[in-house]
């Protein structure tokens, strides 16, 4: 291998003080998936080992050809890490030359997994969603609960913020968050309060491995839409039957996945086909949407790039 010697490393603070915009991110990720249909950008499903214990370890990958990038990210995510103060997701995006195979940069994977799956949430949101949606419920309050309320404020006239989840510590943060988009918040009793209350409802509870499923698509309001991060995994999969579109990030991806989102007899289609036109994000005012999805890698390209790119330019 040659060219330098040493390869640029982007940290989560470098990578927030890029000032991204949602709306920035979203439009990227549109552009990557326009890519892709010109067959001009690629993905495989992800791979993904999870050895039994909660653990849960993937590796996505995605190329594109303009730019010229291969981006790999790698994490690992574990129902234990938070026990001994860590996120409960840590990993790293490795960025390529797509032509050349030769390093262009490393970048911290925590930050671009929070803000890419805000990101992909929020793309099917703005074909899926009410425009006027003004209250957004949280079932789970950590670090997805946090980039999304952070994407949803700018896209959505909120007025209110409903809360749910586990441990006091992360529904106080999400709700001091809220504060400070002065958002009013609320701590609800249940799940079924919070998300017969939204307009929009954010599933992201942490993965487990042994998750028993306590939330129903039959709560959700007409006109809701919800974004559902966890892989479905605290939803009755059988509820899915009372939503009227489903759309999730990848069919090919999930062809291949031995554990599936849901049965494919609810799926309306993929993020691709929404964003091409292909599919309808919502056809009724009192339509119940939801976007369910295990994460697609284009996302991660798409920020990837858009990080980089925008690193150097801050760097002229
Ligand atoms: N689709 C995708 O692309 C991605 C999906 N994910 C999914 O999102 C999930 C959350 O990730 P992340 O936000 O980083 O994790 P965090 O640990 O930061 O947040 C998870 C939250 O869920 C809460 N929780 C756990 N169990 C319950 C429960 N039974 N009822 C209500 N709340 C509960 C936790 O409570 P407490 O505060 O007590 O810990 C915590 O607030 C992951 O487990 C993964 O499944 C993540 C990244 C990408
Ligand atoms: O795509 C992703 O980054 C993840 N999906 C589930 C956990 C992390």
């Amino acid at each position: 291998m040659s060219a330098s010697t040493s390869i640029p490393y982007f940290s989560e603070d470098q990578l927030a003080g890029l000032g991204l915009t949602t709306h920035e991110v979203i439009n990227r990720i549109e552009t990557l998936i326009l890519s892709g249909d010109k067959q001009q950008a690629w993905s495989a499903p992800k791979a993904v080992i999870q050895p039994g214990d909660g653990r849960y370890m993937m590796v996505a990958l995605a190329a594109a050809d303009d730019p010229s990038v291969l981006a790999v990210k790698t994490v690992v995510l574990n129902p234990r890490n938070p026990e001994q103060g860590l996120p409960l997701i840590n990993g790293l995006v490795t960025l390529l030359d797509s032509h050349s195979g030769l390093p262009i940069a490393i970048l911290d994977g925590n930050w671009i997994t929070a803000v890419r799956t805000a990101g992909l949430s929020a793309t099917a949101a703005r074909h899926m969603a009410k425009n006027d949606a003004s209250v957004i419920a949280f079932i789970g309050c950590g670090v997805q609960a946090n980039s999304h309320l952070q994407a949803f404020s700018t896209l959505f006239p909120l007025e209110k913020v409903l809360l749910f989840g586990r441990g006091a510590v992360n529904i106080e943060r999400l709700g001091d968050k809220a504060a400070e988009l002065s958002l009013p918040s609320v701590a609800c009793d249940s799940a079924e309060e919070a998300v017969t209350g939204a307009d929009i409802v954010i599933s992201s509870v942490t993965h487990t491995g042994d998750v028993t499923p306590f939330l129903d698509a039959n709560w959700l309001k007409p006109g809701a839409f919800a974004a559902i991060t966890d892989l479905a995994v605290p939803w009755g999969k059988e509820s899915f039957s009372a939503l009227d579109q489903v759309v999730i990030d990848d069919l090919v991806q999930e062809a291949a996945m031995p554990n599936k989102l849901m049965s494919p007899d609810y799926v309306t289609g993929d993020l691709s086909q929404l964003v091409l036109g292909k599919i309808k994000g919502r056809n009724l005012d009192s339509d119940r949407n939801a976007f369910v999805f295990r994460g697609h890698a284009m996302g991660d390209l798409a920020l990837s790039t858009l990080v980089y790119q925008r690193a150097l330019m801050m760097s002229d």
